[in-house]
């Protein structure tokens, strides 16, 4: 996969999952990093091949609960991050999934203390012996592109230090949070920062922090050099941020991600999730609208809140039928 000049969805957790990677990538992401998801629980999948969805699932053994759902549109450009704190058990995980997959990406910043507490995301960043360990064994073992995404260390030239180490193993590129692990969403991101790791390195750097609107794409690229930008919160507010065009209405992003949802048979709690973020940003979750998602049960539920009861019903119709030919 090419790292440069690519517009990239970030990883978010209960919000990256298939139809929103798809909704991005319909409004012009290039490269769309899924949520993160813990090597533990990957291993404990088994790989099917669903014809009903035309997806490919790792569920759960012994359970319906898929973990990773994908499918052969997004093949070539969707990164699979995964929260990991040993090198055996990041191999295992990642063999399960390479070969649907664009990219392998290891989460090194993720302050929360679940992630932290178990040698996770941003703990990795003061253990730099165990990040050499866990991307070379990536490397040598594994075809697919491996990258991995850090925050900033208290100093820059601790940053650049690091992200020196982490090039010599070889990674095909290196996405860069402008925020330390105890800075809060709301402190501005430090593109300089940024700017000092992309200068340092020759493997491209994706920078991430602050990009909220089209415009701004242009100017994290021009402050810190890098030719690829990573969106999270901007694309998650309306997922049109991708694309040169006039962006579009949030309503209108907001009911083809229900739509896509229903179309992939997404999990509803993420969806709802998605939604509730979404009306939170723009509007209240206190309307009726917020009050029926939060009601809602399933994705039949949210498609009567969206008037889209005849879509549903469309995609149902096409299951039953492919049930009765199989
Ligand atoms: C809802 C949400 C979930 C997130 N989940 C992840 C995750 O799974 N893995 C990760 O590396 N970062 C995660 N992040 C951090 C983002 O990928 C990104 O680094 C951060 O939000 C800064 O980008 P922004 O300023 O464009 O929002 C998450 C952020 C948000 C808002």
């Amino acid at each position: 996969m090419e790292y440069e000049n690519k517009l990239v969805l970030a990883p978010m957790v209960r919000v990256g999952t298939l139809p929103f990677r798809l909704l991005a990538a319909d409004y012009g992401a290039d490269i769309t990093y899924a949520e993160e998801i813990i090597d533990h629980k990957i291993i404990k999948c088994e790989r099917i091949v669903n014809d009903y969805i035309k997806s490919t699932d790792f569920v759960e053994k012994g359970t319906d609960n898929v973990v990773f759902r994908t499918c052969n549109e997004e093949k070539g450009r969707v990164v699979f991050q995964m929260g990991t704190s040993d090198a055996v058990r990041a191999l295992k995980a990642a063999q399960l999934v390479c070969k649907d997959v664009a990219a392998v990406d290891i989460n090194m910043g993720c302050p929360k203390s679940f992630s932290v507490s178990g040698g996770m995301g941003a703990a990795l960043l003061t253990k730099p012996d165990l990040i050499h360990d866990i991307l070379t064994t990536l490397r040598r073992n594994i075809d697919t592109p491996v990258t991995c995404k850090i925050r900033l260390l208290k100093s820059s030239q601790d940053t650049v230090e690091l992200a020196r180490r982490i090039e010599k193993t070889g990674v095909s590129a290196l996405a860069v949070h402008g925020r330390q692990v105890a800075d809060r969403p709301r402190d501005p991101a430090k593109w300089n920062e940024i700017a000092d790791v992309v200068s340092a390195l020759t493997i491209p750097v994706i920078a991430n922090g602050d990009v909220f609107e089209y415009d701004d794409i242009q100017r994290i690229k021009v402050a810190t050099g890098a030719s690829s930008v990573m969106v999270a919160r901007g694309a998650l507010w309306n997922a049109s941020i991708f694309s040169p065009n006039v962006e579009a209405h949030w309503e209108d992003v907001k009911k083809e991600y229900v739509r896509k949802s229903i179309l992939w048979d997404n999990d509803v709690k993420s969806t709802k999730h998605t939604l509730k973020e979404m009306i939170m940003h723009y509007s209240c979750l206190e309307f009726p609208e917020g009050k029926a998602i939060i009601k809602s049960q399933n994705l039949a539920d949210l498609a009567k809140v969206y008037g889209d009861e005849e879509y549903y019903e469309s995609v149902r119709a096409y299951r039953i039928a492919l049930d009765r030919h199989a």
